[in-house]
This record gives C-alpha cells, structure tokens and sequence, in this order.
C-alpha cells in the first residue's frame, strides 16, 4: 500500500487541557495513605509501607489516556486500498477503565465500524483510540460518543458505528451487586445514522463469524 502520509492538525476538543494542578508524588502518597486507613488497615505495617508509591505508580499507568491525543493517533492515513470502499469493522477491542462515579473499573470491548472516503487509518490506530479514552474517567455513553466523534471529526468517513459492551464492577462490587449484567451503548454517524439496514450490516458483521 502506498503510504501517504497525512499530518493534521488535532481538532482541540480531543485535546485535553494539560493538567496544571497535577499534586506531587508526595500528595498522592499521602491521599492514599488515607485510604489506607479509611479502609480500617494500618498504612504503617510491613506489607502496605510501600503500597501508596505502587498505587501512584499504577494510577499513572491506569489513567494515562489524559496524555495523550486521540486524534493524534488517527494521523497517518493510507489512499484508500485500490477496489475497496466498504465498511471496516475492528471488533473485541478489549478494555480497561474506570467509572467516573465511583473510580472502579469498567471491563468490556468495543467494535468500532467506518466506512472510508477516500482514506483508510491503522487498524491499531482504532484500538489505540479506545484505548486512550478508556484510560480517562468514563461513563460508556460518553466513551462510546467520543471514540465516534474522533474518528468522524479526523477521518471524515462516510460514517462511523461504534458499539460497546461493559461490565461495571460499581454494580458487581457494590451496591446492587449484579454480577455478569453487562451494559450496551451504541453510536452512529454519518451514513449510518438515518439509516437502520446499514446499523444492521453493522451489528450483523460484528456477531458473524464467533464475535462475540
Ligand atoms: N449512565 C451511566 N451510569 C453509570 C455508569 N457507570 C456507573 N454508573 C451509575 O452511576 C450511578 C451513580 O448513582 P448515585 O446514586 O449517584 O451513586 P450510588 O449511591 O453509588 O449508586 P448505586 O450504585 O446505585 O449504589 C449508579 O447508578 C451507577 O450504576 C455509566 O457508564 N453510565
Ligand atoms: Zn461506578
């Protein structure tokens, strides 16, 4: 495939405000450290002395979509393959994130659908993007509209579908405690939008073949 390659200017709205008031190190340590403490344990005995740094450590790691720029990702774009113009599907995207509610993980896949005009993106790069928005503090509807969004506002597809199936472990955990109850979002644009056989297509494709 020839590569053209495209750099594009991010539209802002993808790009996060850098976080000015970010704490220290220090802070997070201490703030976890309460926790610690809220959760009736001792911060101080052998087995937590390092826990805070871990869970810094990991919230860096768990929350890192905060830095960087979906539509970045979505930068480098091919001509689109010579004699296909249809429908491209990458499906179980597998997921981590985190309720914005109640800071608990979000464990689910996403199937994301476009249909070209005129340039195809990186099948990673489509993961990459669900990735990056899963690694902020979500809700599925706003995750599910944002990885649409970005894909509509940068590639200009003819369309975009995206589906995502989750389990919130805020109501496995806690709370009602319904394990196994698994939550649906969808979102179209474009020439899916008004269109209820081209979402079926969509749908029909994502279950064909042993997806899920
Ligand atoms: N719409 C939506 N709700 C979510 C999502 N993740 C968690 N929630 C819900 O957010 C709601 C928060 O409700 P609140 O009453 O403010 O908080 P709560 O007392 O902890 O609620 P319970 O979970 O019912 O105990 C709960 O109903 C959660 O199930 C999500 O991605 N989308
Ligand atoms: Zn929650």
């Amino acid at each position: 495939m020839d590569a053209v390659i495209k750099k594009i200017m991010p539209p802002a709205a993808y790009m996060e405000k850098p976080v000015t008031d970010r704490p220290t190190q220090a802070e997070v340590e201490a703030a976890v450290s309460v926790l610690l403490r809220w959760t009736g344990d001792d911060p101080t005995r052998e087995g937590l002395v390092d826990t805070p740094q871990r869970v810094a450590k990991a919230y860096r790691e768990m929350f890192n979509g905060y830095d960087m720029c979906p539509a970045e990702e979505l930068g480098r774009t091919f001509e689109e393959v010579a004699g296909y113009d249809d429908l491209v599907i990458v499906r179980d995207i597998k997921f981590h994130s985190h309720c914005e509610h109640h800071m608990v993980p979000i464990i689910g896949r996403a199937h994301v659908g476009y249909l070209p005009d005129g340039k195809v993106v990186g099948l990673s790069k489509i993961a990459r993007v669900v990735d990056i928005f899963a690694h902020r503090l979500q809700t599925q509807e706003a995750m599910t509209a944002q990885v649409a969004g970005v894909i509509q506002d940068v590639l200009n597809p003819r369309g975009v579908a995206v589906m995502i199936e989750a389990e919130h472990m805020c109501m496995a955990m806690r709370g009602i405690r319904k394990q196994g109850s698994t939550t649906l979002t969808s979102t179209f644009t474009g020439s899916f939008k008004d269109n209820p056989e081209e979402q079926v297509r969509f749908v029909t494709m994502v279950r064909a073949g042993g997806g899920s």
